[in-house]
This record gives structure tokens, C-alpha cells and sequence, in this order.
């Protein structure tokens, strides 16, 4: 029989027409501050593997029997702290960001955003994308600094959804960028704005990134080696300003020993040794969240207070700052190089 061209039956996929995309993914927050909602984002986000690397049988007992009946109601909590009219600050700023995009790129890529756990889904955008035409799409997962637990697991899930497509985009990912000159210039102009803005000069300046159990990186994940270089060029360049500079790691989870020294063991311990003005920056994160708002500004700044220390400042992420925005798009037309 020879073949015959035909037309297209009503429910065949859209013919591509060749076009760009960008997904901008974070990792992802609960879609209310309620105990439900912060439940099963926790189910989804403490299962993965790259996250909690105790094997299933033994972890999800725990998971299940313990922290999903006491977390999430104290997670809410929290959660509500920090909520706005919007939505949960992270998925607010991480939209915004992808708007900003799009207006600089301009109409040659769409530019979408997505998130690892919760909502909007990776898998659920790329198709979005896909379905706009996009046959090209440049994955641009928000961490500057590569972990399993962030960056792989954000390339892994797309990978779980392009093996179920017949006929896949093509694939580019954002390098983490911890050391790239256009990050760490951001920075500097950022953080020099924020503290000339304050009505006290501290004494100390915490950079403080997210932990992970040190483990990690006996396991040869570069994450810690990432967080020390970005600390180290942002301190060169911002020596000589009258304050000191430590780095430390937030947000301890579980039994296991985290990465050290830990941000709330250096605020207690510096407002014992008399520090009575403190200023707390988390480079680590491109935007601010329940780990900045509530846990560095709210309970670090307790912290501070109630052992003796009398100013203290949490300054906010690179968010949609001006300058935040100039080396986002700096790194994104760099990876769409060729493409547009
Ligand atoms: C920026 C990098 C991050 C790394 C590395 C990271 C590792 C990591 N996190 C947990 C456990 C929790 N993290 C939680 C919140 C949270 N974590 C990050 C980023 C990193 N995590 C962000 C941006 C946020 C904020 C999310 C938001 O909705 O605003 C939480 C949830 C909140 C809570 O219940 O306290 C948990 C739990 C582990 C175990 C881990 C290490 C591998
Ligand atoms: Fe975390
Ligand atoms: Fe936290």
C-alpha cells in the first residue's frame, strides 16, 4: 500500500513551530498556610530522595508516623507570618521574576515559572510550553549554588517528564552560578544599597545560606564548597567596611550533624560576646521566603534581642531588584545563546 498524505484527525497534538521557552523553577511552598495544605507539600517534598537520603523503608515511617502529624501545623504557623494577599512570598516573587523575564527577553522565547514541589508543576509547564510551540526550552532551576537536593532534583523531575513524551523538546539547564562575576556583582551593589540604608552600621554581617546534613558533603556534593567560594568574593569584595563577615548555615532538619556553624548558634553566640549590632544576608537564596522572613528576620532578630543584642537587620534577596533582575537576564540570554 503507498503511503497517502493526510489531514490531521481533530485530536492529534499541535504541529511545533520551532519556539523558545524558559522555565524558571524554585522549589516550591504550600498553597495555603494551613495545616492540609503545608501537609501534603511537606509528603511530597520530604519523599524525595535527593532531599532525605535514608532509604524509603526506613524514612517513611518516620515521615508519616511522626513529622506529617506534628510539622505541618507549627509549619503553618509560621507560614502565616509571613503570607501576603498574594500567595506564599516564594511562588509571589518567583512569578514576578518570570514576568520581568518576559518583558526583557522580549517575544522571541516565552518565559514561564514553575516550582519542584507543590504548584505550578514542572511537568505541567513544560507541556504549557510545549503546547505554546516551544521545541526549545532552557530549564533555569533558582540556586546559585548546585546541591542534589536542589539543583539535580529539578533537572530529575523534568527528565520523569520527558520520558513519558514521544516527541521531547530540547533541553538546556542553568548552570548554578555561585561564582560567576555578574552574581556576585549583584550582590555587592545590593547589599552595599541595603546597609547604606540602615540607620545603624553592624558590627557583623552573617552571610547565612541553607544547611544540609554534612554528610553531603563527605558524599562529594559541591554545595558547601559553592556557598564558601560565593562567601569568600563577596567578602573580598566587602572588606574594609568597618564590619566583620562569618558564614554560617540555616534551617537544621532531623538528627543528623548539618553543615556548621549554625546561623542561630553564631547569633546567640555573638550577642554573648557583647555584639550589640548584627546585619544577616542569605546570598543563597534568589528570593525571599518562609527560611528569610520568618526564620532569619522574625526569630533570628529574637534571637538577637533577647540575648543582649540591641540592632539588628535581615536584609532581603536579590527578589526583583533592579539589579537582580540586569544578571538574571545576564545568565538566561548566555544559556540561550544560538537559540535566539
Ligand atoms: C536554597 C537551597 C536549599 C537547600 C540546599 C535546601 C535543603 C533542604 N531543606 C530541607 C528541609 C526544609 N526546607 C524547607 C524550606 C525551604 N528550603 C529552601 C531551600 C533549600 N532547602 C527554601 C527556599 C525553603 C522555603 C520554602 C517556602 O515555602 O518559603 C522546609 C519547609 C518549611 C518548614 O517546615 O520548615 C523544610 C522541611 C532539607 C531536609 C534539606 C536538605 C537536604
Ligand atoms: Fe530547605
Ligand atoms: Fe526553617
Amino acid at each position: 500500500m503507498t503511503w497517502q498524505p493526510q489531514t490531521l484527525p481533530a485530536d492529534h497534538p499541535p504541529v511545533k513551530s520551532g519556539g523558545v521557552g524558559v522555565l524558571i523553577v524554585n522549589l516550591g511552598t504550600p498553597d495555603a498556610p494551613e495545616p492540609g495544605p503545608v501537609k501534603r507539600y511537606l509528603a511530597e517534598f520530604l519523599s524525595d530522595r535527593r532531599v532525605v537520603e535514608i532509604p524509603p523503608i526506613a524514612w517513611q515511617p518516620i515521615l508519616r508516623g511522626i513529622i506529617l502529624n506534628t510539622r505541618p501545623k507549627k509549619s503553618a504557623h509560621a507560614y502565616r507570618q509571613v503570607w501576603t494577599d498574594e500567595g506564599s512570598p516564594l511562588a509571589v516573587i518567583t512569578r514576578q521574576q518570570a514576568e520581568a523575564m518576559q518583558a526583557r527577553l522580549g517575544d522571541s522565547v516565552t518565559v514561564d515559572w514553575a516550582m519542584r514541589y507543590g504548584t505550578p508543576s514542572i511537568p505541567e509547564r513544560l507541556k504549557a510550553l510545549m503546547d505554546k510551540g516551544c521545541e526549545r526550552i532552557l530549564l533555569a532551576p533558582m540556586y546559585p549554588q548546585y546541591s542534589g537536593a536542589t539543583t539535580a532534583t529539578v533537572v530529575d523531575k523534568a527528565g520523569e517528564a520527558l520520558g513519558k513524551m514521544r516527541w521531547q523538546p530540547s533541553l538546556r539547564t542553568l548552570p548554578p552560578y555561585h561564582d560567576d562575576p555578574a552574581y556576585i556583582d549583584a550582590l555587592e551593589v545590593d547589599l552595599t544599597r541595603q546597609l547604606s540604608a540602615l540607620d545603624f552600621e553592624p558590627e557583623v554581617l552573617l552571610l547565612s545560606f541553607h544547611g544540609m546534613p554534612e554528610r553531603t558533603l563527605h558524599l562529594g556534593d559541591p554545595y558547601h564548597c559553592h556557598c564558601m567560594k560565593t562567601s569568600r568574593l563577596l567578602q573580598a569584595r566587602l572588606d574594609g567596611r568597618g564590619f566583620r563577615i562569618r558564614t554560617t548555615f540555616q534551617s537544621r532538619f532531623g538528627r543528623a550533624k548539618w553543615l556548621e556553624p549554625a546561623t542561630d548558634h553564631v547569633i546567640a553566640e555573638e550577642a554573648a560576646k557583647g555584639t550589640k549590632r548584627m546585619a544577616i544576608a542569605a546570598p543563597g537564596f534568589s528570593a525571599d521566603c518562609l527560611e528569610t522572613l520568618e526564620e532569619l528576620a522574625m526569630q533570628g532578630r529574637d534571637q538577637f534581642l533577647e540575648k543582649g543584642g540591641e540592632k539588628f537587620a535581615a536584609l532581603t534577596c536579590l527578589n526583583t531588584s533592579d539589579v537582580g533582575l540586569a544578571m538574571l537576564e545576564t545568565l538566561l540570554r548566555r544559556e540561550l545563546s544560538g537559540w535566539i
